[in-house]
């Protein structure tokens, strides 16, 4: 059975502004008719351009919103009407607040936690080894909040909002501002949390590595509306991206001319040109190598980043229109 259910949801908000003396109200649509389900176990990346909607849709998830249109059901249960009952079975990590105390020790915080979700006590002590084990935390236990570095908060964070043992957690920007190693850190512990326990993640992040190091699904919205949802690999070739031969030449020449490709850059000797995904790179060699003074050649296929770039792009003109 799906852990997360939604069906046809959408929230709209009431934005006004002032025109001079005039001020006028328009409605937003953050989230648009959303359907879609997650399964127990999963790993989702949901991403999307500033201000598509991803935020709005992990705080009805959550059920600190209500959706103004359609339904919501998270772990079986409407999660706006079931609060406080939902809040013991997810956890929630946001990036750039804490849900920590301030003033209190790292450890004071976690046994805070501990009485406030009534989790057993040989249940925390064994979760609280575990995380600060492979978080590494046992130097920081007994630093307050406020003096610890934003990883080693974030470090914190993520091991407070797992130590209730919730079947679903929902991470915003979990890696933002941390250091290269913080970050692979990081991810290595959440696929670990999720192939040891099966918790299912949701993750909103604009770091694409986070999506290529942690989830088998990926969901992109834009303007409140989905406009993919596949894995990674059926993202790439979906947008049919186009790759790269960079062709270094004896000395410089006039841009290369192939059928089927297009020279994009030169710089001196070397020639980007550009070819469908489609085509197979070795006949293009060939002819170059035939033809042209080649030295060296590489391929360059199309990044991530450059793949999402490009569905924004056309979803932006989808939903214009
Ligand atoms: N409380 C609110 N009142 C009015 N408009 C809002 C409110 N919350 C969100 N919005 C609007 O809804 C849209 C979606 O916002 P949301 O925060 O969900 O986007 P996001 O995808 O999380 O963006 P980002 O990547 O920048 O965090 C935006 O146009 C935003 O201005």
């Amino acid at each position: 059975m799906s852990v997360i259910e939604l069906s046809n949801v959408s929230r709209a908000f009431t934005v006004s502004s002032r025109a001079g003396l005039r001020r006028t109200r328009r409605e937003v649509r953050a989230v648009d008719d959303l359907t879609f389900t997650v399964e127990p176990g999963e790993v989702m990346g949901y991403i999307g351009p500033n201000g598509a909607g991803k935020s709005t849709t992990i705080k009805m998830l959550t059920g600190i919103l209500v959706p103004t249109g359609g339904s919501i059901r998270v772990a079986g249960v409407d999660p706006s009407r079931n609060r406080l009952r939902l809040a013991r079975r997810i956890g929630v990590v946001f990036g750039q607040r804490t849900t920590l105390w301030w003033d209190l020790p790292l450890k004071d915080s976690f046994a805070v936690l501990q009485k406030m979700y009534g989790v057993p006590r040989a249940r925390h002590r064994e979760n609280l080894a575990t995380f600060v084990d492979l978080l590494d935390l046992g130097d920081l236990l007994d630093v307050p909040v406020r003096q610890l570095s934003l990883g080693q908060r974030m470090r914190g964070d993520i091991a407070a909002a797992l130590l209730h043992d919730p079947e679903i957690v929902y991470l915003d920007e979990p890696t933002i501002g941390l250091d290269i190693i913080s970050k692979s850190r990081l991810r290595e512990f959440l696929a670990q949390i999720n192939k040891d326990r099966g918790t299912t993640i949701i993750l909103t992040t604009h770091d694409l590595d986070d999506i290529e190091a942690l989830c088998s699904r990926v969901m992109v919205i834009d303007h409140g509306h989905q406009v993919f949802d596949g894995t990674l690999d059926r993202l790439r070739s979906s947008q049919s991206a186009p790759r790269t031969l960079i062709v270094d030449l004896a000395t410089p020449h006039p841009p290369i001319s192939i059928p089927g490709t297009t020279v994009t850059r030169t710089e001196g000797p070397r020639q980007h040109l550009t070819f469908p995904p489609t085509t197979s790179a070795a006949p293009l060699v060939a002819q170059i190598a035939a033809s042209y003074p080649l030295v060296d050649l590489s391929i360059s296929d199309p990044t991530i980043e450059s793949i999402i770039a490009r569905l924004y792009a056309t979803s932006g003109k989808i939903s214009n229109v």
